[in-house]
């Protein structure tokens, strides 16, 4: 590759001295001595003279560290911020505390482009081609210099981008520009991280465009010549090194009227060379170098969800199609260590899976703790490390020598997921190498791991579904009935999550529930006593009274008022005791915990569960539209609540209003329905009309059956739930200037249903919300069937998503 202009750092040779680097030390014995100081203090070396630059920034340096097995690797990643820009962090996995930091920004100019390619090559980061919303891809690529810490925008000698800058498509200048920035340290670009459907968008825009000003201008597009120094204008591409080359694989792009090409810079002549093959295709959604070939996993097509992969082999130069076997386990993100091939596998929890090429299968290799790989997550690896980095830069390592080897060992670990997140702690039995969180900490508070008891190791246990962990746990007489501050023991979590393994466990350990033990008594009574409500804090304000947030038993929970006025009619006071009644037998980890109501008081008070991150309204208020895998995961939280209060026994709960504002996130993230004052249980002769509160906005979300008062069932909450999940697709209510009682009456009476543009939903879901929303109450599905077509969904996004991670890690 060329690079017109240098990449140095200020001033260049000119300052060099014939002084020796060490007054006084023959040169070798200097540089033996320097290159024994740890990286993270090179840019402070750097300053230290020209001489010490440019020895730092040598070949010499460079192969002296590498020899004497001091070269250290540091990951780095692209991302995106809040405001949808790139942004770069790095990762020093030496630091005892680990911490990604932000480092400075690339180039203005490529700030807000997508589907980058990147690769290393040597000291060389490469940051290839990409494209903006309205942009055109680019040929242009930018490359960072570890050792230099300079980044450059490298252009080839022939620019033949007359055609699309002479009519203005593309944005950006043709003549040589050099862009360098001083920076501490470098980024790894990888990024790809729209879905499927907004690459569909952008093919298309492309195409129409380019042909849109070919008409114009009476001229016919550039396409990529087969031997070209450029680049070709190429997004959404996959990209590896391989044997000192890159190769540029598939993708979007102008050579969109090629859909089969791939190309290869060689650095040794700097030039790209374009090839065809009609194994490769456009749509790639991973790759990977394993056993010297590279494996690239290709998109389903339109017309087949036939997933497939094809192998290049450099020893005949072609694409052939990859092992199937290989292949039907390759559903995540995947990282080759020792030859051996890991993919992360999260369709169903997180699971580490390993392929073995002798036996030509899967073997699960570990469990990750699906709270702290939050996805998307990629891989990357350093020596035997495998570092696991997800959404917000949560990263999980683990070692997959010790994982072998560890033997029912029940270890804690400390865990600092970002540089200012909060500690996490985590529990690992060793046999099934199992990572699961046991306890995240109070920002700031330094964990020490003695204080953490078998006792809460089996609540964390029981909980994740850990069964190996549980029985290490009670064969070293962890307390079977140890009741945490909310009443709840390891059987009553294991039973309300399921884990009907673990219940057995820990009933034949005596275990008991104390749930279905209260079950007769008619509601948990707390004391008031119990409450701190002099420091109570007004939380807001709902139809039936306010909301505080006190402290019970030295823990923040919310007291929800109800008004007098309503409280003090017996009869309705009885409707809400009778309601509760029903609420303290609810448990699940999408439903807001009920805690009990408060004895002796005047005013009738319950206390829940306190959710400090607020409402869903409040989230889509301030944060507008939502990215389509936040949305799907919110979408599935909600839809894992509401089918637990569907399928509750003996009787269904339903909702009846569920809105934006009757769901909470709690501090992890995760929503929990609220707010069943409305709900009844649903009896089959006796289920009634219900006015919903039209104050706060329900009838956005009301059924048309509701509305026109005719009998209805539990579908009406399927109804709301489209609603809210297209709320969080389009950022808030389509149709919010418009008084909500007409919008109820439109849909009740004219079929209205909100707009659904495939710019903003993907195509699966824009199917799902046209059944949960139909206007007959008995073909909406249930959320039975909602949450695995949810998950699938989900599945896709983050194939195609890829939060733009570290593929790959630069050594000095
Ligand atoms: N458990 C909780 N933790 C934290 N905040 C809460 C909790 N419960 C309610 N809130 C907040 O308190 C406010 C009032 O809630 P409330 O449920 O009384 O009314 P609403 O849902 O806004 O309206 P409506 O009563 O018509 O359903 C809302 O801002 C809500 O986000």
């Amino acid at each position: 590759m060329e690079l017109l202009g240098s990449c140095s750092e200020g001033s260049s040779q000119t300052g060099a001295t014939q002084s020796s680097i060490i007054n006084g030390l023959p040169d070798d014995i200097a540089l033996t001595c320097l290159a024994r100081i740890p990286r993270k203090y090179h840019s402070l070396l750097k300053c230290v003279s020209t001489k010490w630059r440019d020895l730092i920034c040598s070949e010499e340096w460079h192969l002296y560290r590498q020899k004497h097995n001091l070269a250290e690797t540091w990951i780095y990643a692209l991302c995106k911020d809040k405001s949808e820009q790139l942004c770069c962090y790095v990762l020093d996995p030496n630091l005892p505390k680990k911490g990604w930091k932000r480092i400075p920004d690339l180039s203005s100019r490529c700030l807000k482009r997508k589907g980058v390619g990147f690769e290393v090559l040597g000291k060389q980061i490469y940051f290839l081609g990409g494209c903006g919303w309205i942009e055109d891809a680019t040929d242009e690529v930018y490359c960072y210099d570890v050792s230099r810490n300079a980044w450059c925008e490298a252009k080839f000698t022939e620019f033949e981008n007359t055609f699309f800058t002479s009519c203005g498509c593309v944005h950006y200048d043709v003549n040589l520009k050099i862009s360098v920035y001083s920076l501490e340290t470098a980024t790894l670009i990888y990024e790809k991280w729209i879905s499927n459907i907004f690459v569909d968008d952008i093919n298309m825009h492309v195409r129409q465009e380019r042909a849109r000003i070919a008409k114009v201008l009476g001229v016919t597009p550039k396409t990529r010549s087969t031997c070209s120094k450029n680049l070709g204008f190429l997004c959404y591409f996959a990209c590896e090194a391989m044997d000192g080359k890159i190769y540029a694989i598939g993708g979007l792009g102008s050579k969109s009227s090629d859909p089969h090409s791939w190309d290869t810079f060689n650095s040794t002549t700097n030039s790209w060379t374009s090839h065809m093959d009609p194994n490769v295709v456009p749509e790639i959604e991973d790759s990977l170098v394993l056993d010297g070939k590279i494996y690239i996993r290709c998109g389903s097509s339109s017309v087949s969800s036939h997933v497939y992969a094809v192998v290049y082999d450099p020893l005949n130069g072609t694409w052939q199609h990859a092992d199937s076997d290989m292949v039907s386990g390759w559903r995540g993100p995947a990282i080759v260590v020792d030859e051996t091939l890991y993919v992360l596998d999260q369709s169903s929890g997180t699971r580490v899976m390993m392929w073995r090429k002798d036996s030509r299968e899967w073997e699960a290799f570990g469990r990750l703790s699906s709270i702290l790989t939050r996805p998307p997550c990629r891989l990357v690896a350093i020596g035997k490390k495998i570092f696991v980095v997800g959404k917000g830069l949560s990263t999980v390592v683990f070692d997959v020598d010790k994982a072998a080897n560890m033997d029912g060992v029940l270890q804690i670990q400390v865990q600092k997921p970002d540089s200012d997140g909060p500690y996490r702690l985590l529990y690992c039995s060793g046999k099934g190498n199992k990572w699961g969180v046991m306890q995240e900490l109070d920002k700031g508070v330094e964990p020490n791991v003695g204080d953490y008891d078998k006792r809460t190791a089996l609540h964390l246990a029981a909980c994740e579904g850990c069964t190996e962990i549980v029985l290490l746990l009670l064969e070293k007489g962890a307390d079977a009935n140890f009741m945490d501050r909310w009443g709840r023991t390891p059987l009553s979590d294991a039973r309300s999550l399921g884990h009907l393994e673990i219940c057995k466990i820990l009933e034949a350990h005596g275990g008991i529930d104390p749930v279905l033990l209260d079950s007769q008594t008619p509601c948990y009574q707390i004391h008031y006593k119990e409450v701190q409500m002099d420091g109570a804090f007004l939380i807001g304000e709902g139809a039936y009274g306010e909301v505080y947030r006190v402290k019970w038993r030295g823990t923040e929970v919310a007291a929800k008022t109800i008004r007098s006025s309503i409280a003090s009619n017996e009869k309705v006071r009885k409707a809400f005791l009778k309601e509760l009644e029903l609420w303290q037998k609810l448990r699940h980890p999408n439903i807001v915990q009920f805690l009990g109501v408060l004895k002796d008081s005047d005013r009738l008070i319950f206390l829940t569960e306190y959710l400090k991150n607020g409402s869903l309204y409040d989230i889509l208020k301030k944060k507008g539209r939502l990215d389509p895998t936040t949305a799907v995961t919110y979408a599935l939280d909600i839809a894992r609540g509401m089918n637990y209060l569907h399928r509750h026994k003996p009787h269904a709960i339903i909702h009846r209003d569920l809105t934006p504002r009757n769901v909470l996130q709690d501090e992890a993230g995760r929503l929990k329905v609220t707010d069943f004052g409305l709900s009844k249980i649903a009896q089959e002769k006796d289920v009634y009309g219900y006015k919903m509160t039209g104050g706060t906005g329900s009838y956005r979300y009301m059924a048309p059956e509701v509305y026109r008062r005719e009998s209805y069932g539990k579908s009406v909450d399927v109804f709301s739930f489209a609603l809210i999940v297209h709320e969080m697709f389009q950022g808030g209510p389509s149709n919010r200037e418009e008084p909500a009682e007409h919008v109820a009456d439109k849909r009740a009476y004219e079929d209205s249903r909100p707009p659904l543009s495939s710019y903003l939903y993907p195509e699966p879901v824009r199917m799902l919300l046209k059944k949960c929303w139909h206007k007959n109450p008995d073909t909406r599905p249930k959320f039975e069937e909602i949450i695995p077509e949810l998950e699938r969904i989900l599945e896709d996004e983050q194939r195609n998503m890829g939060i733009g991670f570290c593929r790959s890690c630069a050594i000095l």
